[in-house]
């Protein structure tokens, strides 16, 4: 009798360009297990948004699975106690899995030792080897950038196998549905479904469809009301599609250009945590420490429920709450004025997006939200004060506006970054641009 191998999953839920799947079905009987931990991450357990996006995900991959002939098996708790625990039930010999570079993923495989055989297959290359010349990360997107091009293309996705060899006894599974990753009570998803198809087989058809695009991507990609991105977002941070599958779905010509470019931000952020593991958490400039952000729960709130009076922050609040994703361009407005208008701590902002966005990523989310505080070793930049009206109307975002917020739907061209008057309870500006400027301008000279 062989034994079987565990392939654990985790933001990889995929069958195809899956190294660990393939390594996994020459070694032996396949069992294919994903675990549910809210431990090993602590406070950067999943969002909800997030766990809405899971269960639809691992519902497809479970089917998926059993076109093949195996199973998805779900277990929860601490992955490290659950795996180990899964091994000494079935006997299996080893546990392949794809790379991670979350701490808390970092430290998991540490403590399961030999028995992992860890696979790289979520990035465009291996970021252990994509360093400085003097072996360490790179804390510069350009710089990395450059050295990360040199390896380019990525190598070729690997294709699904023919069959998964199964085991002659399944181990016990939970059950999806008794996990309650689905919000009730308030249901506030509803928005989301109209929007997304978690899984696979959506991600892989949108890369298609995308590809027709891509072209016009560096002439759309700023433009809110235009749907001139990828929305793959989520598919990525949840490994419904890889990287190097993408980039090859797009072609390697000059079309695809800026897209490869952007896409290897991902890489970036990820190769980051391995220098900084507590990026989500710590400026990256220790200067930042001493910034006096201001404490105001009724700012806080008003931004997160898009109700700041700056039509263009108002709407990508709201998109997001609706529909889990913000526009990458909104979410630097929104982010900027959280921080710089309102003077609150950047951290907050980071929170409220791993709460709510079905993309949230620990390196995406803290690099990007770092980037446009200028907190982060990648930017100094606390000077650089976004003004929301003015990028309203520069990536004439009027549309978008009326699309979100619907007080100002009937609101003319000239009038919509910035109405006069306030229509149907449309609120007044929270705080005034000039004067908040002055007040984050002065907030980081007391620290200089
Ligand atoms: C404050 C802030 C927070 C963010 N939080 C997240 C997050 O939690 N998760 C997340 O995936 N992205 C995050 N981003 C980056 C970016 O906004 C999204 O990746 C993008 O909007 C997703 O839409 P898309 O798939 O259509 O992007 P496309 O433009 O089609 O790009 C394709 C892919 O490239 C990657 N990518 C593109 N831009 C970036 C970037 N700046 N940083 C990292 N990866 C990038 C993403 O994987 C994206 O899906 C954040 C940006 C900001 C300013």
């Amino acid at each position: 009798m062989v034994n079987p191998v565990i392939l654990w999953l985790r933001q990889d839920l995929r069958l195809h360009d899956q190294p660990a799947l393939v390594s996994a079905a020459q070694a032996g009987p396949v069992i294919p297990v994903y675990v549910l931990d809210d431990e090993a991450p602590g406070r950067w357990r999943m969002g909800a948004a997030q766990r809405w996006w899971l269960h639809h995900a691992l519902n497809a991959l479970g089917e998926a699975l059993a076109a093949k002939g195996s199973r998805l098996i779900l277990r929860r708790g601490s992955a490290v106690r659950e795996l180990q625990k899964l091994a000494d039930e079935t006997g299996a010999s080893a546990i392949h899995a794809i790379r991670h570079y979350e701490p808390w993923w970092i430290d998991a495989e540490e403590k399961l030792g030999e028995r992992l055989c860890l696979h790289d297959g979520n990035h465009l290359a291996p970021l252990r080897d994509v360093t400085t010349g003097s072996g360490g990360q790179f804390k510069i997107y350009s710089a990395f950038w450059r050295a990360l091009s040199e390896r380019m293309p990525p190598e070729k996705p690997l294709p699904v196998p023919h069959s998964l060899p199964a085991p002659d006894h399944w181990p016990s599974s939970e059950k999806l549905s008794g996990w309650d990753l689905l919000p009730t009570n308030p249901n506030w998803a509803t928005g989301f479904a109209p929007d997304w198809t978690p899984g696979e087989a959506e991600a892989l058809r949108k890369a298609k469809d995308f590809a027709e695009e891509v072209g016009d991507y560096p002439a759309r990609r700023d433009m809110p009301a235009v749907e001139g991105t990828s929305r793959l977002s989520p598919h990525l941070h949840f490994g419904e599609i890889s990287p190097r599958s993408l980039w090859h779905a797009l072609g390697s010509g000059a079309n695809a250009a800026k897209f490869h470019k952007e896409l290897a931000w991902r890489d970036f952020t990820s190769s980051l945590l391995l220098a900084m593991p507590d990026y989500g958490d710590r400026n990256g400039r220790p200067a930042f420490d001493k910034l006096k952000w201001r404490k105001s729960a009724a700012d806080l709130k008003a931004w997160q429920q898009g109700c700041t009076g700056y039509p263009i922050v108002d709407a990508g609040m709201r998109q997001l709450w609706t529909t889990g994703w913000m526009h990458n361009r909104v979410r630097m407005i929104a982010a900027s004025f959280l921080i710089k208008h309102l003077l609150i701590d950047w951290r907050e902002g980071e929170r409220w997006f791993w709460d709510t966005l079905v993309d949230a990523d620990y390196g995406n989310n803290s690099v990007n939200w770092q980037w446009v505080a200028g907190t982060g070793v990648d930017s100094n930049m606390w000077g650089r004060i976004m003004a929301p009206l003015g990028q309203s109307e520069k990536f004439d975002a009027g549309d978008y506006i009326r699309q979100w917020v619907p007080e100002l739907r009937d609101v003319s061209d000239a009038q919509i970054h910035d109405p006069e008057d306030r229509p149907n309870g449309y609120p007044e500006k929270i705080i005034g641009h000039r004067e908040a400027r002055e007040r984050a301008l002065a907030a980081g000279r007391a620290i200089r």
